[in-house]
């Protein structure tokens, strides 16, 4: 289990530059070692934190044919729906760097628009599946669990991560790589989510979380309160918490600020 880093910056503009170079650093890794990236997306604030990833010197030394995008979570509604993870990260990121359009893996169109939570997460589990017997994403040593190179992740007021909510059932699933809700505490109720040993089982996970509303979920899971779902969160190689001031406010002699 990889011990939990945790960075505090001065601004969310001085976060973004860091995460940008934080996520820069990892393609080029993972680009020269396998010649593929796999990033998973979370929604809310984070893709509003990706812009300096669209700016110089990135937009143009990134290899971003090599990317393969995938997401933590998504509300199970239509693509071009308000609510959707996929249409949040593809206006503020997606639609502005080359990635392939069928190295983007979102939840079933079909599916999403309908409804189905639960087949939702059935397809988009088989869709991994499928990644994984092409050799795009690897697999966690003898698990089988998939393991991708990057997730960037958020965090809500009360300590979810992906769509796993404190006191609801998702969070001890140890068997199904993808699993859902239909009565989600934060709107709107349907979601597919990761499962935490797929969360956990990632090489580097980074949790980018700003402003005061989220700063006593911050202090509980970095001091791994169990009932807090991020408290739980670890990676393969390294788990890093990108945090603002607000956000670390609660945090007992933190002083690495940026
Ligand atoms: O679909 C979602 O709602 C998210 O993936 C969710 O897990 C999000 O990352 C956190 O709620 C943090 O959201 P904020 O960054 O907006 O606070």
């Amino acid at each position: 289990m990889a011990p939990a880093k945790k960075i505090v910056f001065k601004t969310k503009h001085e976060l973004a530059v860091e995460l940008a170079k934080y996520t820069a650093n990892l393609s080029s890794k993972f680009c020269k070692e396998r010649g593929i990236f796999t990033v998973v997306l979370s929604g809310g604030d984070l893709i509003s934190w990706l812009w300096k990833l669209l700016e110089p010197p990135y937009a143009d030394s990134i290899e971003w044919s090599k990317w393969y995008i995938f997401w933590v979570d998504e509300r199970v509604c239509g693509w071009d729906d308000a609510d959707s993870n996929y249409k949040l990260a593809y206006d503020g990121f997606l639609s502005k760097v080359p990635i392939p359009a069928e190295n983007i893996y979102a939840i079933d169109k079909g599916l999403g628009a309908e409804g189905n939570a639960e087949l939702a997460a059935e397809r988009y589990e088989e869709c991994l599946k499928e990644k994984v017997n092409k050799n795009i994403i690897r697999t966690y040593k003898s698990s089988g669990f998939p393991q991708f190179d990057l997730q960037l992740l958020g965090m809500g007021p009360d300590g979810h991560m992906a769509s796993l909510f404190p006191g609801h059932d998702q969070i001890n699933e140890k068997v199904k790589w993808v699993t859902f809700i239909t009565d989600s505490p934060k709107p709107p109720p349907k979601r597919i989510t990761f499962t935490l040993p797929v969360i956990n089982c990632a090489s580097y996970n980074v949790m980018a979380v700003c402003d005061k509303e989220q700063a006593h979920s911050v202090a509980a899971a970095l001091t791994h309160t169990k009932d807090v779902p991020a408290g739980r969160l670890t990676a393969d190689v390294e788990v890093v918490w990108f945090l603002d001031q607000a956000a670390a406010s609660k945090l007992k002699g933190w002083c690495s600020v940026l």
